[in-house]
């Protein structure tokens, strides 16, 4: 059932949708068996370009697409989730004999070409699945070859589970502190039957993505837009630190799990559904957080159907549509206060370029380069920061703790 339904999943990523995008399709199945091929199609699409090296060594030409998925699937199963290779191959051919009459002209094969491939060895040295043109071009540039390939084994390295504590809250048991103050679970885990979770005693935020909160310093009592706000998980962090939060999304079905977050957790935000361009307060923030939308580039170890589904188009988009928002936000600013501008992206034309040039559009803003000494700002490694004063994180760090997700951040600050 999991595998039928994993192949079903890698199917629409084939016809350009996102995994999470098609968590209904799999509905009819019993929970545990969602969450299996859930894992299953992510682990294939992941794996896929070392797959096919295995494929390719057993095949004299490249089979149906739909085949080529089953042989996939069954391939990551045997050889990177270690499961028994007399279960996987028995259960491909039936899958196969599923799809039609060539399902059923291709079982031998199937058969034949999984049996030797169960036996394959070195799929531990086969290079990581590479990134699509459009986008190793420019990381490459950015970051040369060697950080590239650093880059691509640490999408293949997939991602733990990363929790941002409420302050005071006890950390979930078997859960690492990390340098910068997330806690992490290493292995899969059921997140709502973690202990806490029903407690609000903690949220799901990689650590990445939790920085830009602590960069912006919110103290208690300030008031602070947290614009394109929606999931959640910046907003969670500012309203627990005792700052009157409110959050700006344009997707209403999005701000509807910052609701649920904000009552889980038992903190409180304004939030307001518009489009952060249209939307002018009637009393100037002290400080702004702006996660803005982005090519989201940096999360690729948790989402590895992004390569697939995307061509590199709207980007250029993305990044007008980037410029506007920041500049809008600073306008709506008090003067004095400070912004984070955050991107989950890897491109540096949607970070570091965006803010070469803030500066240049803003006579008198400034960056506030992060301050290494500040107690609430701890494990900042002084390589994160960036010749502007932001942050490029990217997910090669930490590849001894389990990586982090490539992302974006700088505090600026508005002429008083
Ligand atoms: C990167 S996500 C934000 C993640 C969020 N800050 C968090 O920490 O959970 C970007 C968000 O921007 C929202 N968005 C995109 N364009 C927008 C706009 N013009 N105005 C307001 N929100 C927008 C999207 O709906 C999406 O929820």
């Amino acid at each position: 059932m999991a595998r039928k339904g994993a192949l079903r999943l890698i199917q629409g990523v084939r016809d350009g949708r996102s995994l999470s995008d098609q968590s209904g399709s799999l509905r009819a199945l019993p929970v545990a068996e969602q969450a299996r091929a859930a894992r299953l199609a992510a682990e294939t699409l992941r794996h896929q370009g070392r797959a096919d090296v295995v494929i390719d060594a057993f095949v004299n030409r490249r089979p149906a697409p739909q085949i080529a998925d089953v042989l996939r699937l069954a391939v990551v199963e045997m050889l990177e989730l270690g499961a028994p290779a007399h279960g996987v191959v028995g259960a491909a051919v039936d899958l196969t004999r599923t799809l039609g009459a060539r399902g059923q002209a291709a079982a031998g094969m199937v058969n034949a070409v999984l049996r030797k491939a169960g036996a394959y060895q070195g799929w531990a040295d086969l290079a990581p699945q590479p990134l699509p043109e459009w986008l190793r071009g420019p990381l490459v540039e950015a970051y040369g070859d060697a950080v590239m390939t650093a880059i691509e084994a640490a999408h293949q390295r997939g991602a733990p589970l990363d929790l941002t504590m409420k302050p005071g809250a006890d950390p979930v048991p078997g859960a690492d502190a990390l340098p910068t103050g997330s806690w992490r679970l290493q292995g899969p885990a059921q997140v709502t039957a973690l202990p806490g979770f029903d407690e609000g005693q903690w949220w799901v935020q990689d650590a990445a993505a939790a920085l830009p909160a602590r960069l912006l310093a919110p103290q208690p009592g300030e008031r602070i837009a947290d614009l394109c706000a929606a999931p959640g998980g910046k907003t969670l962090q500012l309203a627990a630190a005792g700052a009157h939060v409110t959050a700006v999304d344009i997707s209403e079905q999005r701000l509807r799990r910052v609701t649920e977050n904000l009552a889980r957790c038992g903190l409180t935000a304004d939030l307001v559904a518009a489009d952060v361009l249209d939307w002018r307060p009637d009393v100037a923030p002290d400080a702004i957080l702006l996660d803005a939308p982005c090519s989201a580039t940096g999360t690729i170890r948790r989402h590895p159907d992004l390569p697939f589904i995307r061509d590199g188009h709207g980007i250029a988009e993305l990044i007008e549509l980037q410029t506007t928002l920041l500049d809008h936000a600073l306008s709506v600013l008090r003067p004095g206060g400070r912004l984070v501008y955050a991107t989950c992206s890897l491109i540096p034309d949607e970070g570091e370029v965006q803010i070469d040039e803030v500066l240049v559009r803003h006579p008198g803003l400034i960056v506030e380069r992060p301050d290494l000494s500040r107690i609430d700002l701890p494990g900042i490694d002084p390589a994160w920061i960036t010749e502007e004063g932001g942050l490029r994180l990217r997910p090669d760090y930490w590849a001894d703790r389990g990586g982090m997700d490539g992302f974006y951040m700088v505090c600026l600050r508005k002429p008083g």
